[in-house]
């Protein structure tokens, strides 16, 4: 498998100093920026959208942005994500008319491209559409806020999903969003999880670097 993604989710960060949190957690080790863009729509909270996202780069941010739309309609602020620095942009399934063109969009806009599934999302949306994944985000909580806890049936759902993408052969990552903390993060990763977006695990600990370094210990227990 490849190295493991640590990807904190902003959501969690410190909305009114921003730039400076999100450079504090990637200077703690952090490997990915986690975006989350809700519209009071397709989940019940609201969030930020391009204009933020633009923001980090232009303050000097240069690590991957991986932009987690719970927006519907999805297509037409995919344009709008990739020209303001998104790096990976995922959406869910059911906020997309046609998944397939959606996808395309996010590749034709020069962004890597993922499909994300609530707790109760089938998997059936995988098919046929394996080979323009880049990504697969299994949420572990339901969409909309931070802090919520770990729902045990993701486990299940990460085996599956990891075999599915061992026996398609394609570079994909997978993903998983919700309730990850320090002392559940070896056993999702043991499940077949290779990046774990982590927001309130980290941002709401005085010391980032110290609970990144415990969830790298950690990790290192299931590369061994
Ligand atoms: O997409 C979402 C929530 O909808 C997440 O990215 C959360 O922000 C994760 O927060 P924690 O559960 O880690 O606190
Ligand atoms: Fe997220």
């Amino acid at each position: 498998m490849r190295p493991f993604l640590i990807a904190p989710s902003i959501l969690s960060a410190d909305f009114a100093r921003l730039g400076e949190d999100v450079d504090a957690v990637l200077n703690a080790g952090a490997d990915v920026v986690h975006f989350d863009v809700m519209d009071n729509h397709y989940v019940p909270n609201l969030t930020i959208g391009p204009m933020v996202c633009q923001a980090l780069r232009n303050y000097g941010v240069t690590a991957d942005i991986d932009v987690h739309l719970m927006v519907k309609p999805v297509d037409r602020i995919i344009p709008d994500f990739a020209a303001a620095g998104a790096s990976i942009i995922t959406f869910h399934p059911e906020a997309s008319e046609h998944v397939d063109r959606t996808l395309q969009l996010i590749k034709e806009s020069g962004c890597k491209a993922g499909l994300v599934f609530n707790p109760a999302t089938p998997l059936h949306y995988l098919d046929h559409v394996m080979d323009k994944l880049d990504v697969i985000l299994l949420m572990s909580v339901n969409p909309g806020f931070g802090g919520q806890s770990f729902i045990p049936s993701t486990f299940d759902k990460l085996r599956q999903v990891r075999k599915l993408i061992d026996d398609s052969g394609y570079d994909i990552r997978l993903q998983v969003d919700g309730g990850v903390k320090v002392d559940n993060i070896a056993e999702i990763a043991a499940a077949g999880a290779d990046m774990f977006v982590a927001g309130s695990a980290i941002f709401n600990k005085p010391d980032y670097k110290a609970v990144i370094d415990e969830m790298r210990a950690e990790l290192a227990s299931v590369e061994a």
